[in-house]
């Protein structure tokens, strides 16, 4: 059936839910065209069906198309902070990475290859995951195209900087230590948001210390508020090229339940929501949101979560580029 999408300053966007019902057709995310719609996208979104590195519950995998499911009821205007992200600039939705479900190895190499070719053209990329792993070759890949060390914004109830588990380095519990091993981290510059629940040691927190993360724990975000935690994280990003990576088990269980290492006392959607607004102007180079396994969701909560938290995050890449492009005309 024909497609009727809203069009405006020469971008195609989403389906007119007006004119189509919102539950018809497949799912793409926000209803947005697919990349080989639209002649070349300025911000795409990416999909890893990648669960391989679980150290719990499996089923991230099917993450990506979950969200893409739970999006069909996004609206075009985003009044959090006035901007219309589709009408800014072309967003596309450039579907899944073919990853080698049996080859941790091979997969992280898929999906830096996938990411480096999908922003070759200057594009920013948001990705859907997948288990955390994939935010090692994401940040490879980021990190490349800044030409520098990238500052990063960690949201998870984890610190995913442990070593490795039963041998194995790559996993979705250690890429930020391997991160740091290959030095594409700005450390003076990289900060979790939302850790807690019990550790294996007091030496996880030592180790990540030294790596340099500062950390702002959930029971922080609680006792501090909004308002003081995104002054002290901005303060500490400056204007470095930024990527924000976003494990939604950051939120609480009641918040999101479908993910596959759950932990009590845990941030909310509105918190997340309104930190990650705070962010607005800074130099956001790419982001994922990881951890979503819809096995164990329930009427798409876990789904809507980290869908709005994908728009939010596409409404920090178009505001960006949208002033970006008006400072550079003038
Ligand atoms: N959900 C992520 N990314 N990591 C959790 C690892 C927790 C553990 O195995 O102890
Ligand atoms: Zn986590
Ligand atoms: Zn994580």
């Amino acid at each position: 059936m024909e497609e009727i999408r809203i069009e405006a300053n020469g971008n195609i966007g989403p389906i007119d839910s007006a004119r189509i019902p919102r539950f018809a057709g497949a799912a793409t995310y926000a209803r947005l065209p697919r990349l080989d719609q639209v002649s070349n996208a300025a911000i795409k979104i990416v999909g890893v069906p990648f669960d391989a590195g679980v150290s719990y519950r499996p089923g991230a995998r099917f993450g990506a198309n979950h969200v893409r499911e739970s999006s069909r009821l996004l609206r075009p205007y985003n009044p959090a902070l006035d901007v219309s992200p589709f009408e800014n600039v072309q967003v596309a939705d450039a579907g899944d990475m073919a990853v080698n479900p049996f080859n941790i190895n091979e997969a992280i190499e898929t999906v830096q290859d996938n990411a480096l070719a999908l922003t070759a053209d200057g594009a920013s990329l948001l990705t859907l995951g997948g288990d955390h792993t994939i935010a090692l070759p994401l940040l490879r890949a980021a990190a490349e195209r800044a030409g520098e060390p990238v500052a990063m914004l960690h949201f998870d109830a984890h610190l995913d900087t442990w070593d490795t588990y039963f041998g194995a380095e790559y996993t979705h519990g250690t890429p930020f230590r391997r991160a740091v091993e290959e030095g594409i981290l700005d450390t003076e510059a990289i900060s979790h948001v939302g850790t807690r629940g019990p550790l294996y040691g007091k030496k996880d927190l030592d180790d990540d210390r030294r790596f340099g993360f500062g950390i702002v724990t959930s029971a922080d975000v609680y006792h501090q508020g909004v308002a003081e935690v995104v002054a002290k994280l901005r303060d500490r990003i400056g204007n470095r090229p930024l990527y924000i990576s976003v494990d939604i088990d950051v939120l609480d269980p009641a918040h999101a339940p479908g993910t596959g290492t759950p932990e009590a006392g845990g941030i909310t959607s509105r918190e997340l929501l309104e930190i990650l607004r705070g962010m607005r102007g800074m130099n956001l180079v790419g982001a994922d949101v990881v951890e979503v396994a819809p096995a164990y969701d329930h009427a798409e909560i876990t789904g809507v979560a980290a869908s709005h938290v994908a728009y939010d995050l596409v409404t920090l890449m178009a505001d960006r580029r949208a002033a970006t492009a008006t400072k550079d005309a003038s």
